[in-house]
């Protein structure tokens, strides 16, 4: 007779999260907070270092089913290949009964861009079948982030990208530093909510299973406490983003219309955007009303690859279509003018 499998009924696809933050935001010390608060979960942590040497694997105190080293290199460049072997591998072995795991961490580099890792997650058929990629995670330092977000436009990136912000050593800066920064983030991506990491307290909850990626009709309610977007706009009583209240690279727009839209001309604008700025656009979102059509027409994207669904449907609600896209340089005339050529006035 065989050894009983450890992990009888496994869930697949495994949900991954993606850990990520600028050098020494907290990255690790948030790790191990998740890897004790899960109790129960058997999470697979990969970690990513640039030197040959390992430290944060190190650092972990907490038990994980697995610690799977990368170093020498970054996994959104030199290493993204290996990602994707080692996500293979750590599948083989837990199919195999040699592991047990329920989900997986990824911590990141500071200095990764998570766009490549998110995409890695989509191009390989593999992959995409085994794993879910759940959310991004971006760790924010309050003390040093207003200094690095002007001088290290990838952490603009870390936090474009995110489904979610913690801000980490918020009792360092002064309350009208914090709110400065917490504004500035939100104007950043305000699709992600922004909490702050208080020492002894995590909610894992607001961490894990957020469905970051999924299709549907939630992607932009601003009324669900998990997904609080449009913040800043909701804060300044108006929908218009201040662009001019910071000049970061990485910025968000919403594209709204209150009704429907018609759907080939949405189309073509959506490709259009996507073949002409796909590089830069980090994330996107949509819910989209589109006429005769009693379900909402839901999509996202990371920079080219997007998806298409369609979702719950309307009934009561009122009807409306939103576009809330997050990126670098986004040329905000070229696509309000697109956009308004998609609606349909009744
Ligand atoms: N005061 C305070 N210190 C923190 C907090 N989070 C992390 N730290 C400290 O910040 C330092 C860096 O934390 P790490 O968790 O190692 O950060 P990291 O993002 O994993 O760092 P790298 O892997 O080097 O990029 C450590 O000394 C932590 O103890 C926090 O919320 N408050």
């Amino acid at each position: 007779m065989s050894a009983p499998n450890p992990n009888p009924s496994p869930r697949l696809p495994i949900p991954v999260t993606v850990l990520t933050g600028f050098l020494g935001a907290g990255k690790t010390t948030l790790l191990n907070r998740i890897l004790t608060t899960a109790r129960g979960q058997r999470i697979a942590v990969i970690e990513n270092e640039f030197g040959p040497v390992n430290i944060d694997s190190e650092l972990l105190v907490q038990q994980s089913a697995e610690v799977v080293e990368m170093t020498n290199g970054c996994l959104c460049c030199t290493v993204r290949g290996d990602l994707a072997k080692n996500l293979l591998d750590l599948k083989s072995r837990r199919d195999a009964g040699e592991l047990a795991f329920d989900r997986i961490v990824i911590e990141t580099t500071g200095l990764a861009d998570p766009g490549p890792i998110i995409q890695t997650f989509f191009a390989d058929p593999e992959l995409a079948e085994a794993y879910l990629l759940d959310a991004v995670l971006t760790v924010v330092d309050a003390v040093h982030a207003p200094r690095q977000l002007t001088e290290h436009p990838v952490l603009l990136k870390q936090i474009g990208f995110a489904d979610s912000l913690l801000v980490s050593k918020s009792g360092g800066v002064a309350a009208d530093a914090l709110d400065a920064l917490m504004d500035r983030l939100a104007r950043i991506n305000p699709r992600a909510p922004i909490r702050q990491l208080v020492a002894g307290e995590l909610d894992v909850g607001f961490l894990l299973d957020i469905r970051g990626f999924n299709l549907n009709e939630n992607l932009l309610a601003e009324d669900t406490p998990a997904s609080p977007c449009f913040r800043a706009a909701a804060k300044n009583g108006s929908r218009v983003f201040d662009r001019s209240a910071h000049s970061d690279e990485i910025s968000s727009l919403l594209l709204e219309h209150a009704g429907d839209v018609d759907l080939d001309r949405i189309g073509t604008f959506v490709q259009g955007l996507l073949d002409r700025h796909g590089d830069d656009l980090l994330r996107y979102k949509g819910v989209l009303a589109i006429p005769g059509q009693v379900n909402r027409l839901v999509f996202q994207g990371v920079h080219r690859l997007a998806g298409f669904d369609y979702g719950v449907a309307w009934n009561d609600d009122i009807r409306r279509s939103r576009i809330v896209v997050i990126g670098r340089r986004l040329q905000e005339d070229e696509l309000r003018a697109g956009f308004a050529e998609c609606v349909v006035n009744a």
